[in-house]
């Protein structure tokens, strides 16, 4: 049996992940994976009910840290880790990446005390790759503003999503070998184009 892999698509909210999510899923059906589509928070019954906390539910910015890890824990024991094993493919929509973006950019915890959190959860598993979606700020406002009524994250500042980009693309320098930079203010067609060739490539070696 061919291994599966794990992708993670990335981004501030707006750049346009969920619109690619479906279209890499059945990129990798067509080529005869099985794929298992999530996402995060949430991927479980009791992720999803932590996910409703998370995004609606004031809090401490630890406690969110900490829920973020608790729901993400749950998704490896229960989805991830057995697709994986089954030698599923599984594409989730955010991972690990995204706490250090919101948790640490945004909010600004710490890197290291995220990164405890990390070696304890999942301390072998990383994503084998991760697609960030960048744009601009303000094209992710533009576009989120025609979109949807926002989120307890899509209703902060500028200057929040100015540092939750700045530390995305930080996870990206420190990892070059999984991050994939998708320009994500270009035409859905061309972004599609690009993710083609990227996924024929792993399907390729896998
Ligand atoms: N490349 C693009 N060009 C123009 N509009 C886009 C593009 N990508 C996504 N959109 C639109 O922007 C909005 C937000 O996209 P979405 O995929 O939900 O973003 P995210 O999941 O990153 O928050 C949607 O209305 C979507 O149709
Ligand atoms: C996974 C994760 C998500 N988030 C936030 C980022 C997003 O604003 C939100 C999840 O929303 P998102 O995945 O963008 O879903 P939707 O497209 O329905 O808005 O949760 C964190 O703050 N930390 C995390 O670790």
């Amino acid at each position: 049996m061919k291994p599966g892999k794990f992708i993670t698509f990335e981004g501030i909210d707006g750049a346009g992940k969920s619109t690619h999510l479906a279209y890499v899923a059945d990129l990798l059906r067509s080529a005869g994976r099985q794929v298992v589509l999530t996402r995060e928070p949430g991927g479980t019954p009791l992720g999803e009910k932590l996910r409703e906390l998370i995004l609606h539910e004031p809090m401490h910015i630890e406690t969110e840290a900490l829920l973020v890890f608790a729901a993400r824990r749950e998704h490896l024991a229960q989805l991830i880790g057995p697709a994986l094993a089954r030698g599923d493919w599984v594409i989730s929509d955010r991972f690990t990446d995204a706490t250090f973006a919101y948790q640490g950019g945004g909010r600004g915890l710490p890197f290291e005390r995220l990164e405890m959190l990390e070696n304890w959860v999942h301390p072998h598993l990383q994503p084998d790759l991760t697609l960030l979606f960048d744009v601009p700020l303000e094209v992710a406002r533009a576009r989120l503003d025609a979109a949807r009524e926002p989120d307890r994250f899509e209703r902060e500042r500028a200057d929040f999503f100015a540092a939750t980009r700045a530390a995305y693309l930080r996870r990206a320098h420190d990892f070059p070998e999984r991050f994939r930079l998708i320009d994500s203010s270009r035409p859905i067609g061309a972004i599609q184009n690009e993710l083609r060739a990227v996924i024929d490539d792993l399907a390729g070696q896998a």
